[in-house]
């Protein structure tokens, strides 16, 4: 049975493109960033699928999107901080776990958050008072992360590298 090697879950600007992308030129696996994906899919942003679509037609898209990464044997699996939330993801992420994929939940706090994305106008749900919003939004996911995580990584105040070599040692991918 076909299943990623690693599937990344967390908020937005934790890391996960970042780590996704180091992760999978490590250990030569193919990427696949759902959000990126939902971009070549739909020919347009993910800023302006949800301005001109709207969040439904992105969460459909993104379902499709995941569905179609999570079967893709051995890959380095990058989700959208919302994807889970949708029911089928949620269901698929589980299923991909059964099937022997880790799902790495990286977490971060507040402080780092917007330290990294700079809260600026490239996540259309965090355009609007994105402190507020990013907290509001973590209390309401964080649960769902860590039910599906098989492991957390805590990001907080780490540099990119470290946190790749903690996700290349669930792997059992060490230095
Ligand atoms: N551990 C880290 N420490 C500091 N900055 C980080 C760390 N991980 C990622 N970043 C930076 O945070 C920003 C957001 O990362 P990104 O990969 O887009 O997050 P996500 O895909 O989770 O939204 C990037 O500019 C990245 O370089
Ligand atoms: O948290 C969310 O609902 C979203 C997170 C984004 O991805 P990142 O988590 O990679 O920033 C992107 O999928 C979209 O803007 C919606
Ligand atoms: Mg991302």
């Amino acid at each position: 049975m076909s299943a990623p090697a690693l599937v990344l879950i967390g908020p937005p600007g934790v890391g996960k493109s970042t780590v996704a992308a180091a992760v999978a030129e490590r250990l030569g696996a193919d990427l696949r960033d759902t959000d990126v994906d939902i971009e070549v899919a739909l020919g347009k942003s993910i800023s302006d699928v949800f301005v001109e679509d709207g969040e439904e037609a992105f969460r459909v898209a993104e379902a499709a999107a995941v569905d179609a990464a999570l079967q893709h044997d051995g890959a380095v699996v990058c989700l959208g901080g919302g994807a889970v939330m949708t029911a089928a993801v949620d269901e698929g992420v589980s299923a991909a776990a059964a099937r022997g994929a880790r799902v790495v939940m990286l977490d971060v706090g507040i402080a780092d958050a917007a330290k990294r994305i700079g809260f600026n106008q490239s996540r259309p749900l965090l355009a609007v008072n994105p402190r507020a919003s990013w907290l509001a939004m973590m209390s309401e996911r964080r649960p769902t992360y860590e039910r599906l995580a098989t492991d957390v990584v805590d990001t907080a105040g780490r540099s990119v590298e470290d946190v790749v070599a903690e996700v290349l040692a669930i792997l059992g991918e060490g230095e």
